[in-house]
């Protein structure tokens, strides 16, 4: 590559956060692009003579990786605010009749295009996905300009017909996006009470088959634990484990109910962890061992779950959770520090994925997923510790820039991708049929 043509961006910030290995801080750096990946970085001075297609002012801004919103249902916008104050299960069973009635694939790609909207504005660059019309969900991504893992999620107690002609479509979409820059296949099952041992299987092979992620819900509730120990005898790790199925690869959303021999396990095994702290809180399913699975070393992300159990996809909140929840339970304020919770924001959510030999960090050659955050704010003023700041009191308002595989798609604070005013009004719109759908449901209208 010629090094002295033009960069397709350049962009300079008062500060640049690499996460890189040795966690390098560049005061005053700026950071060069070309054809979707990062191709130089450094001190500013280095890039005096640089000559750009366009070049963004950072001043005043940190320079960081794109945050990774490691587990979402991005479409359940549509039902945000709807279920609130109630445990899991009965959520689950009021959730999933509107689902039936409304996830099609137009009411999927109006939503989870809100959500993609809201979290390229607070920064998030990518986000895995599971949902009913992966595909409507992946258009969206494509659209908005968002990095997505997605897969079929294999689910056969709702409205669905068991594991016979399960195979096809995941391996379609497999096959469709297994080269895309941006859209990152991984295979899925809903849960261990909800799929039944035959499409566990088949989700396995398939992931085993192609090197893809496995990606399920496991012991999120007490009650899950419990009913699946009265079923099989063991609990949802166990009886994962008993499958042949938990490796590298292999990767649990929530984990909030371990038992102590099972959080070893799971390091010993590889398995990562993605954790949806709000999501939790809200639902009241507890709090996840967090810090006793940093301690031993599993690869950790952070998810904010749906919007319907959160209820915003906000990763700046949720890394201040994150922070301060574990804190709180252990009365102990050294676990979960600032910086491990923006490890699993960025880092730590990549790799979770399998995805950080190309994303979570600035580095030569890793693919252009990065944001500037503006330090003007008064919550950010004075500032003695970025780190701190991005943790602890960093908002999604403070995001100036987002840039995902080298596309400028949030600039100077304007969304260039998506018609936000228009996708809000549809869903307003939908809104109205989803408040009508059971009739003993009184909307507090706003
Ligand atoms: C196969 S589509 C995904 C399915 O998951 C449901 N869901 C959303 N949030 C949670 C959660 O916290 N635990 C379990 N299941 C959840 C969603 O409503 C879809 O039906
Ligand atoms: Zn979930």
């Amino acid at each position: 590559m010629d090094s002295n043509q033009p960069y397709d961006i350049l962009i300079k910030a008062a500060t640049i956060l690499t996460m890189d290995a040795s966690n390098r801080i560049i005061p005053s750096g700026a950071v060069g692009i070309r054809d979707g990946i990062i191709v130089d970085l450094g001190p500013v001075e280095r890039f005096a003579q640089s000559q750009a297609r366009v070049t963004i002012d950072g001043s005043h801004q940190v320079l960081m990786p794109g945050l990774v919103n490691a587990h979402t249902h991005a479409a359940m916008t549509l039902f945000r605010g709807f279920a609130d104050d109630i445990p899991l299960e009965p959520w689950l069973t009021r959730i999933w009749p509107l689902e039936m009635r409304f996830a099609t694939a137009e009411n999927v790609h109006k939503a989870s295009t809100l959500a993609f909207v809201e979290m390229i504005r607070g920064g998030i660059t990518t986000a895995a996905d599971m949902y009913w019309q992966a595909e409507a969900t992946t258009q969206a991504a494509l659209i908005t300009g968002l990095r997505l893992v997605n897969g079929i999620g294999l689910i056969d107690t709702v409205g669905n017909e068991g594991s016979r002609d399960k195979e096809e479509p995941v391996r379609r979409f497999i096959e469709t996006y297994r080269n895309h820059s941006r859209i990152h296949p991984c295979v899925q099952v809903h849960s261990t009470y909800t799929v039944s041992q035959e499409s566990l299987q088949i989700a396995h092979r398939l992931a085993l088959e192609y090197h893809l992620p496995l990606i399920t819900h496991a012991s999120e509730t007490r009650t899950e634990v419990q009913n699946l120990i009265h079923r099989t005898g063991m609990t949802p790790i166990g009886y994962l484990e008993s499958l042949g199925m938990l490796h590298h690869g292999t990767v649990l959303v929530h984990c909030v109910h371990l038992q102590d021999d099972e959080i070893e396990r799971l390091a010993q095994q590889e398995v990562a962890v993605i954790h949806c702290p709000e999501s939790n809180l809200k639902l009241g399913s507890g709090i996840a061992p967090i810090p006793a699975l940093l301690k031993k070393g599993v690869t950790l992300g952070l998810g904010t779950d749906g919007a319907a159990s959160n209820n915003d996809l906000d990763l700046w909140g949720e890394m201040r959770t994150a922070a301060l929840i574990h804190k709180g339970a252990s009365e102990d304020p050294t676990v979960v520090t600032a910086m491990e919770v923006l490890y699993m924001a960025t880092l730590g959510g990549a790799k979770a994925l399998g995805l950080d030999n190309l994303i979570g960090s600035l580095e030569i050659g890793k693919r252009a997923d990065l944001i500037t955050v503006s330090l003007e704010g008064a919550h950010l003023i004075p500032q003695y510790d970025v780190i701190s700041h991005l943790a602890y009191a960093a908002k999604s308002s403070d995001v100036r820039n987002v840039i995902i595989d080298g596309n400028l798609v949030l600039h100077e604070g304007s969304l260039l991708t998506a018609d936000e005013e228009r996708i809000k009004e549809e869903i307003k719109s939908l809104a109205m049929d989803v408040a009508s759908f059971y009739p003993d449901y009184n909307p507090r209208l706003i």
